[in-house]
């Protein structure tokens, strides 16, 4: 279909509907409006305590009854989630300012939120439960915050985080801070599975944090060339005057030198394996890693000559200081990929705090996705507080958490393993032969709808007209190129972004911030009456020049905030499981914000009892 049939055919069906108005919620309040619980939710809405022997909290939060409400026997999701759940307490915080966050905490707080801004469910379980009274009995505290996508876990970690850190800081205001070997010395770390997300989540915390001044650093170093004992001396010099930390704010990069780089940090954000390097020394895996690799590509030698010797750098962290780690993203962190890097880290903490811990091998069980079981715990105390968070608890996290972490409290707000109410689920129909052009078809219905808004709002005909950013979800690297290339040739620019894209490697976000700020000068104009077809625009204004489409595979779909600039996801590859699937749709919808996800599947034929199995699945998510 031309860009004009689709035009036309939005134009009739919107004469038909044309008396039906959409109401636009007030934008003061609505992610907290959007996340109450309703219908079935509300029933099912919960606070979820995982110690059954020992319960932790409130009056107000009913026990954990151990029994799965009847209705959810039935739900195709038991074989991924926990789904468990108990009753939401009544009287959680309505605002910000019970428990009392410090002045210079809300007043960036409501910055960054607006002023209207009230905390959302799981904002609220946090601000209950986690706000630490001035004075109160200094435990290390163990909580898993749950909650949809686009909830505003960030804040809900970052208020009892920032709060905690400069409280302490005024309490010992004067007396030196412990003195280290090493440049580095975080009092918090925030881990996160990729560079982006770290990068977006230390740039938002230096937001909510500038003006009660605390150091928010982001871990994420260049990739920069391995560095072999072969040209040990030039190699080294490198590596001390390379990159150390990306400044998220500006994209302005400190460059560090070895031991010379002294500067204080509070917190830390990066993903296990650079904050790992920093701890250890860059290259303190990598013969490993190559041993690995060689072990994979079918080596019998125990020395492969093809192997490297790599130069292990000097540690440039100190974990001694360190009171809170957060795991964002825990049940990615927690699997099978992550696993070994996240416990590591966390168990080298709590040894350079004196206190070691097992880093016992992982448990098949405890990583296996079955119903937990009441397995024998084997706790680990860490001598720190454990913040975990995520949009998903899948058995395996569960079961994990169950067996390791038995008095670790589960905060988990009503809608979780749910869609977010503001993103509406649309089926697209492969309709035969070439899937490609079904899918630029569709990004054609998109901004063809674009127009058609456009031309009935009170803006002044002819002005231009804004197109939507669209969000592609591809399962594998190849389709992604292979999409790109199609669509390119098509008239529609695209970014491709896979895990090893060369715009990854820069040590930013410029790749994204790129695709989602061209949003302003990427325009079309459209005609003074609807019936017009959109008049593309030469240049910068052309989606044929400019890109609206982004096209990746999971790697962007976890915990990356596009919001308010996406409203579209295309998931035009069957996930590979529901997680997947609650994850890349989570991209649109956030906030508050409407939102809508198009999943591509067969209608008829072979594969068509897959996307209706999938649709089953996807009906219970909403
Ligand atoms: N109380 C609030 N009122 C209005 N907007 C909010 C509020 N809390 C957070 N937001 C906004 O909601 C958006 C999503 O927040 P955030 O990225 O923390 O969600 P999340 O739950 O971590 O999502 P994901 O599971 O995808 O990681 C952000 O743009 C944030 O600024």
């Amino acid at each position: 279909m031309s860009t004009t049939t689709a035009f036309r055919t939005v134009i009739r069906r919107a004469a038909r509907k044309n008396s039906v108005k959409t109401a636009v919620p007030s934008s003061k309040g609505r992610l907290a409006q959007s996340l109450q619980p309703t219908g079935r939710a509300k029933k099912l809405g919960s606070l979820h305590v995982a110690p059954r022997s020992r319960p932790s909290f409130s009056r107000d939060v009913a026990p954990h009854s151990g029994k799965r409400p009847k209705q959810q026997h039935s739900n195709p999701l038991e074989a991924h989630f926990d789904l468990s759940t108990t009753t939401l307490p009544k009287t959680l915080p309505s605002d910000f300012t019970s428990p009392p966050l410090l002045p210079g905490l809300l007043q960036s707080v409501k910055e960054v939120l607006g002023q209207d801004a009230v905390p959302t469910p799981i904002q609220a379980l946090s601000l209950k439960h986690l706000m630490k009274e001035p004075g109160a009995e200094s435990k290390w505290k163990e909580y898993l915050l749950a909650s949809e996508t686009g909830s505003g876990k960030s804040i809900a970690y970052l208020l009892p985080l920032l709060q905690d850190l400069k409280r302490t800081e005024l309490e010992s205001a004067g007396s030196p801070r412990k003195s280290s070997p090493r440049p580095f010395n975080p009092r918090a770390l925030v881990l996160a599975p990729t560079h982006e997300l770290s990068r977006q989540l230390a740039g938002f915390a230096k937001k909510v944090s500038h003006i009660i001044k605390l150091r928010i650093q982001c871990a994420s170093r260049a990739n920069t060339s391995s560095t072999t004992k072969n040209n040990s001396t030039a190699s080294k010099m490198k590596t001390t005057t390379e990159v150390v930390f990306d400044n998220c704010d500006t994209g302005d990069v400190m460059v560090g030198s070895g031991g010379r780089f002294n500067r204080e940090v509070d917190v830390l954000v990066g993903t296990p394996m650079k904050l790992l390097e920093l701890e250890k020394g860059k290259g303190w895996n990598w013969e490993q890693r190559a041993h690995e690799r060689a072990l994979r590509a079918g080596s019998k030698k125990t020395e492969d000559p093809t192997v490297r010797k790599f130069w292990v750098d000097e540690p440039e962290m100190g974990l001694e200081s360190i009171e809170w780690v957060i795991v964002d993203e825990a049940d990615v962190l927690f699997d099978p990929d992550f696993e070994a890097s996240t416990r590591q880290l966390l168990a080298d903490i709590a040894t350079a705090k004196g206190q070691p811990v097992p880093v016992l091998p992982v448990s098949p069980v405890s990583l296996s996705d079955a119903r937990p079981t009441p397995e024998s715990p084997q706790p680990i105390s860490y001598p720190f507080h454990l913040l975990l968070t995520s949009a998903t608890i899948p058995n395996s996290l569960s079961n994990y958490l169950s067996t390791h972490h038995p008095a670790l409290v589960r905060l988990a707000s009503p809608k979780l393993h749910h869609l977010p109410s503001t993103l509406r689920t649309e089926h697209a129909k492969w309709t035969g032969g070439n899937k490609d052009a079904d899918i630029e078809r569709r990004i054609r219905r998109v901004w063809a709808e674009d127009a058609l808004t456009h031309a009935k709002s009170a803006l002044p005909a002819g002005s231009p007209v804004k197109l939507s950013k669209i969000i592609v979800f591809c399962n594998k690297r190849s389709k992604v190129e292979q999409l790109t290339t199609v669509l390119g040739t098509r008239g529609v620019a695209c970014v491709a972004l896979t895990g090893d894209a060369d715009a990854r490697k820069r040590g930013n976000n410029h790749h994204l911030d790129g695709f989602l700020k061209s949003s302003d000068s990427s325009m079309i104009t459209s005609g003074s009456r609807p019936l017009k077809p959109p008049v593309l625009r030469a240049g910068l204004s052309n989606p044929a020049v400019t890109p609206h489409v982004l096209v990746t595979t999971s790697l962007l779909s976890r915990g990356l905030d596009f919001s308010p600039e996406i409203k579209h996801v295309f998931i035009v590859d069957e996930p590979r499981n529901m997680i997947d699937f609650l994850h890349r749709a989570g991209r649109a919808g956030r906030a508050g914000e409407s939102g809508k996800v198009v999943v591509f599947g067969r209608a008829q034929g072979r594969g068509s009892g897959r996307t209706e199995e999938m649709r089953k699945k996807i009906r219970a998510l909403t």
